[in-house]
């Protein structure tokens, strides 16, 4: 209950902070509002849940964790099973112009609420992990943090702060509910959760080592694309530089220009493989256009155009093929076709004087061949760019959501140096991303659970175990001790716990045994004036004196081969089998002087004394009672007698008697 008081306005808190983070729209970063409102959903079902409303709770759980899993899928599941475009198709069914990574948190973000969720799930039972899904989720919450002051990598690792807050908020507040739950099991928890956090803690940092290796690789494939790509743009320039010398050349040993005929044919062969030559021109020596391939509307249009005049950019190249007869090449100029453009000349020198018959001009439009070049890579997957400095020439690629990495290349324009810029589409480096580095997250914290688990139900079966050998031990303790005291209690119904001897009820047992004995004797002893040994010296010794009595008793009557006992009160019994009147009356003589000699007194000095009734069986059946009820009254005998003296009892039929 304690608990709950801190507990449940943290979680208040996480469902506020969440709430807030929606209404202020959160960040632009993608998965920021997906995360937000996870947050939301798992703060109210944790809200229930301290509210021990666990139905509720539920309701709102199983939503958030299915979002989760089905997110988790996303990163996991291998591209040729379900391509990332499919996900984006999902998500654009979903919420048009939506993604995929709109939908799912980022990655910690996720595996934080998912083991939050599961905790909840469990309903915190440290038996079933609840333990170890809390401290993964803190190390998640940890490596946020971390990843907070890090760059942005391609797929995002933490949210905005909010998302942070409520994530601390909902671990704090389910750790301090239950923490007080586990005292019972601390010490299971502590040999289960250690190991396997550790091997949490390994994974975590393995997965984050292979997920930076496979953005190396991904950063490192972008770099080999894009030198491919510059690559081939080179080889592209040094082949029209050597098809345009070739072409020149076939020129060369004519005395007049080409026909337009002729112009066209052969032209034609190179403006096939050279689709970016815009045009091929042959200029007369006083810088007019005479001949264009392609015959096209605009090339049409520049015939007869006197090129020092109409493009001065061009002026110093075009001097340098037709003045002095080598080859000129303009920089990046704005073409006649009004796109960013450079224009090669050639010089046409007769073979046998060396005179210049004019110039091949071969019009090379950028965006045109960069276009060629860039064909060679789909736009919806790669940006391109082509630079000349800070200057775009040329661009290819979506506008939007193109990926965190960039790659530049140098390419060398027949001595003009450009730069090619590749940068692949978020979603293509997305779908090309490895998998393995959230199979590893994935499986390592599986196995870090089962590894809980496992360790966990150990120590709770060798506690148990424990516990049960205890037990045992107490039970086996328990049952010597009641079986002692079964025999005590036996012993106490046949005997008398004063004199240790045998008491009424084992007399008459005794005395039943011996049925069919002949003769068969009894004494019945009083002491006398023992009342005045208790008034006198008080009940502690009047117990001492029938104790000593009982012994001396004892000893006198199984000497004589009979049995002595505890008849009740300071009256003894004897059953002397096999002795007859006067045998059992010399026996009962022997025990009075016994104790008269014992030295147990009375106040005054005097000898305690005993009065015998004798009472003997000779022939015929015996009747108990009778035999006592002789003895009894032979006792009362002695005893109005003057005591301290042995009376046999009165002959009846069938009992012979004799006096001392
Ligand atoms: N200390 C002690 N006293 C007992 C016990 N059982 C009986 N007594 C006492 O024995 C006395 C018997 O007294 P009485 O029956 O008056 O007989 P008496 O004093 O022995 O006199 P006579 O038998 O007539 O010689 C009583 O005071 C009983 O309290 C016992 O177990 N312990």
């Amino acid at each position: 209950m304690r608990h709950r008081v801190i507990a449940l306005p943290l979680t208040v808190v996480a469902l506020l902070v969440a709430l807030l983070g929606l209404l202020a729209g959160g960040s632009q970063a993608s998965g920021s509002t997906a995360s937000v409102l996870l947050c939301g959903l798992l703060s109210a079902s944790q809200l229930a849940w301290h509210g021990r409303r666990l139905r509720m709770s539920r309701l709102l759980l199983w939503p958030a964790l299915g979002w989760l899993v089905l997110s988790l899928l996303s990163y996991l599941l291998p591209e040729h099973w379900v391509a990332h475009a499919s996900w984006n198709r999902w998500a654009t069914h979903l919420m048009p112009g939506s993604y995929i990574d709109d939908w799912r948190p980022p990655l910690l973000v996720m595996l934080c609420l998912t083991l939050l969720g599961l905790v909840l799930l469990v309903r915190t039972r440290a038996n079933l992990g609840a333990p170890l899904l809390l401290g993964v989720a803190a190390l998640s919450l940890v490596g946020q943090a971390i990843e907070q002051v890090h760059d942005h990598d391609l797929l995002p690792l933490t949210a905005n702060g909010p998302v942070f807050v409520a994530q601390a908020c909902l671990l704090l507040g389910q750790s301090v509910d239950i923490l007080g739950g586990w005292r019972a099991s601390r010490g299971s928890i502590q040999r289960a959760l250690w190991p396997s956090l550790l091997l949490a803690l390994l994974t975590l940092a393995l997965w984050h080592h292979q997920r930076e290796a496979d953005e190396l690789r991904l950063r490192a494939d972008i770099e080999a694309q894009g030198q491919r790509l510059a690559g081939r743009l080179s080889s592209e320039i040094n082949a029209h530089l050597a098809a345009m010398r070739r072409f020149t050349a076939s020129w060369s040993w004519r005395d007049s220009p080409p026909t337009a005929t002729q112009w066209a044919h052969q032209a034609e062969l190179y403006h096939h493989d050279f689709r970016y030559f815009l045009n091929i021109a042959f200029i007369t020596p006083d810088s007019r256009i005479l001949r264009v391939h392609p015959g096209s509307r605009i090339n049409n249009e520049l015939l007869d155009t006197r090129l020092f005049d109409a493009q001065p950019e061009g002026r110093e190249a075009l001097g340098r093929a037709l003045h002095d007869g080598r080859v000129g090449r303009t920089g990046i100029i704005s073409l006649l076709q009004e796109q960013p453009g450079l224009i090669h000349y050639l010089p046409v020198i007769q073979d046998d004087s060396g005179r210049i018959l004019g110039a091949v001009g071969v019009v090379v439009g950028l965006q045109a061949m960069a276009d060629t070049l860039f064909r060679q890579v789909g736009p919806e997957t790669t940006a391109l760019s082509l630079l000349d400095g800070e200057r775009l020439l040329a661009y290819q690629g979506p506008a939007e959501r193109q990926g965190p990495w960039r790659h530049a290349a140098m390419l060398d324009l027949s001595g003009l140096p450009l730069t090619l810029v590749t940068r692949p589409g978020r979603d293509t480096l997305l779908a090309h991303r490895s998998r393995l580095p959230g199979i590893t997250l994935t499986a390592g914290l599986s196995l870090a659970y089962l590894l809980y688990l496992s360790l966990f139900a150990r120590h709770r079966m060798l506690v148990q175990h424990r516990q049960v050998r205890r037990s045992n031990r107490e039970l086996r303790r328990e049952v010597r001790s009641r079986t002692q005291l079964q025999r005590e209690i036996e012993w106490l119904a046949d005997h008398d716990d004063l004199t240790r001897l045998p008491n009424r009820r084992r007399f008459m047992q005794v005395l039943a045994e011996h049925a069919e004995t002949r003769p068969l004797s009894v004494l019945l002893c009083d002491v006398d004036h023992f009342k005045l040994i208790n008034d006198r010296h008080g009940h502690l010794t009047g117990d001492r004196y029938l104790a000593e009595l009982g012994r001396l008793g004892q000893g006198v009557i199984e000497t004589a081969g009979g049995v002595f006992a505890r008849f009740g009160g300071e009256e003894f019994v004897a059953c002397l089998p096999g002795q007859d009147a006067d045998g059992a009356a010399a026996v009962a003589e022997r025990l009075r002087l016994a104790l008269t000699e014992s030295g147990l007194r009375h106040r005054d000095g005097a000898p305690l004394t005993l009065s015998v009734g004798v009472a003997t069986l000779e022939t015929g059946s015996l009747v108990a009672d009778d035999l006592l009820q002789d003895a009894d009254e032979a006792l009362y005998r002695a005893k109005s007698r003057g005591r301290d003296r042995v009376e046999r009892a009165s002959p009846r039929p069938g009992l012979s008697t004799g006096g001392v």
